[in-house]
């Protein structure tokens, strides 16, 4: 089968969260199913040298406002079709956010660019290569299906993922036309939503198939709670809708093997864990402590439910336990935090910034990780932290709930837990948590116990390519 993948980030190329990390894995996972995946991704200048190495298959004399051109390359083992498109992508700093920290002003028109450039590809301008099925990412390549509806010849069936419904790609009706969008297209049918134009939603009417990243946050969606403004929708389409866990590329994250981190280590030994943390604890600034060292690695916004956390912080402190966060975005949070780290001098550190290879050493060297997440599609911190047994404490929603088993007595009897859950998803949940946390820490073979089953859970992708190329298929017999 021929696959097209649409996103606007892709591993280990450009990365903002993850996104990117499951459209660099799924492609290398679904190779050994005899699947071949191209992913188109703007060529943003993180691919320039990438680009530099590849081949022009297919010009635009005007895409959205200039010449565009896609550049079919390979680069770790992905077959990468780069949209390069100077006017729209060519630009410093981040690929969504201004120099003034607000959305690009015409990303209406750059992510209409990609998901045009997708539908070209799949109505087989490309001439030797035409996808059987294109797989939509995100709002980003939400208006794919859009365009194909627009093609009067035969196109290829569209699955659209969602890997996170709070970003919906929401704009000015008046942009219809700018967007290269018939008039007819604006019903609730097509791209209309409340009055205005939604790429997501449009993937979301328009697809054959819907997916999401976890079969709990698939159920979630559905309610007012989680749909956040299409779950109407989503229930309409409650029969094509497929909850499919994310997995995590086992070659990049492995503890044994990992080039990021200080001394590497398995679940049979573990003795390369201690370097670890002792070099998280001198580059957080952080003091030897007789609790567990937790750590976050996350974006800071009110999904993450990182204010919840910082109401535990007293309590954490008071248990001899030690926190090291690395984080970027809520300006507050963020001030937050640095404050708490000044407050609790040598028990808490941060670093505010973007840092791939400290998320790697943070899950080697740290006992546990924390993700108090209000909403969690999949998350995949807490996969990185049971493969590397830093023993997930996480909020018991979405991807999060279908993948830590809870230390409760009965798991702990049957020797399976592998983390902790909380529910509600309040300060005070969170707090029983890190407090249960800490207890077990106090009984290091329980502990130890705990930690190398985490490692020995399956995290990868093996299942999770399997279900997908069932719903392609699918898709196809539309
Ligand atoms: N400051 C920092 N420095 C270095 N690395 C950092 C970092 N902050 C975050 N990261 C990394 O970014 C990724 C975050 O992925 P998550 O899946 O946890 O959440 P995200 O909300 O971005 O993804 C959305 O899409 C994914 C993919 O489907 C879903 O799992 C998730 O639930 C959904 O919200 C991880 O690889 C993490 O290590």
């Amino acid at each position: 089968m021929n696959l097209l993948f649409v996103a606007s980030e892709c591993t280990p190329f450009v990365k903002t969260g993850g996104l990117a990390d499951v459209i660099g894995a799924v492609p290398k996972s679904l190779a050994a199913t005899g699947t071949q995946v191209r992913v188109l991704i703007p060529c943003y200048p993180a691919l320039a040298a990438v680009a530099a190495g590849g081949k022009s298959v297919m010009e635009f004399d005007d895409l959205f406002g200039g010449p565009a051109r896609i550049i079919a390359a390979q680069a770790d083992g992905l077959e990468m079709l780069l949209l390069e498109a100077p006017h729209l992508y060519d630009r410093p700093g981040s690929i969504y956010l201004g120099p003034d920290g607000r959305d690009w002003h015409d990303n209406d028109l750059r992510f209409a660019a990609l998901s045009f450039a997708g539908a070209q590809i799949g109505i087989g301008c490309l001439g030797d290569w035409v996808p059987d099925v294109i797989n939509a990412h995100d709002w980003q390549a939400g208006l794919v299906p859009a365009y194909l509806r627009q093609h009067d010849g035969l196109t290829p069936p569209v699955v659209m993922t969602i890997h996170n419904i709070a970003f919906q790609g929401v704009f000015d009706a008046t942009r219809l036309s700018a967007l290269r969008l018939n008039a007819d297209m604006f019903t609730p049918e097509g791209v209309e939503y409340y009055g205005k134009i939604s790429f997501l939603k449009a993937g979301l009417a328009l697809a054959s198939k819907i997916t999401t990243v976890s079969p709990t946050y698939a159920a979630e969606l559905l309610t007012p709670e989680f749909g956040m403004g299409l779950d109407g929708l989503l229930r309409a389409r409650q029969a094509d809708l497929h909850g499919i866990l994310n997995g995590i590329d086992l070659d990049v994250w492995n503890p044994e093997t990992d080039a990021a981190i200080v001394s590497t280590y398995s679940a049979r030994a573990l003795k390369g864990k201690a370097k670890n943390k002792a070099e998280i604890e001198a580059r957080f600034g952080l003091t030897s402590g007789t609790g567990p060292l937790f750590c976050v690695v996350s974006r800071m916004t009110s999904q993450k439910g990182l204010d919840l956390l910082l109401e535990c912080l007293p309590d954490l402190v008071g248990q001899g336990a030690k926190l090291a966060l690395l984080g970027s975005g809520d300006p507050d949070l963020e001030r937050a935090y640095i404050d708490a780290s000044n407050s609790y001098s040598g028990s808490v550190g941060t670093i505010i910034g973007y840092d791939e290879d400290l998320s790697h050493l943070m899950q080697a060297g740290c006992d546990a990780i924390l993700i108090p997440s209000r909403f969690e599609p999949c998350g995949l911190t807490q996969l990185y932290g049971l493969r590397y047994g830093t023993l997930p404490v996480v909020a018991r929603t979405g991807g999060l709930a279908d993948t830590v088993i809870d230390a409760n007595e009965a798991a702990r009897l049957a020797d399976c837990a592998t983390g902790f859950q909380f529910a509600p998803v309040t300060a005070h949940g969170l707090a029983h948590a890190i407090s249960r946390c800490c207890n077990l820490y106090q009984n290091p073979k329980a502990w130890t116990a705990t930690m190398r089953r985490a490692m020995r859970h399956p995290v990868g992708w093996d299942l999770s390519a399997a279900a997908y190329l069932d719903v392609y298929r699918s898709a196809q017999e539309r």
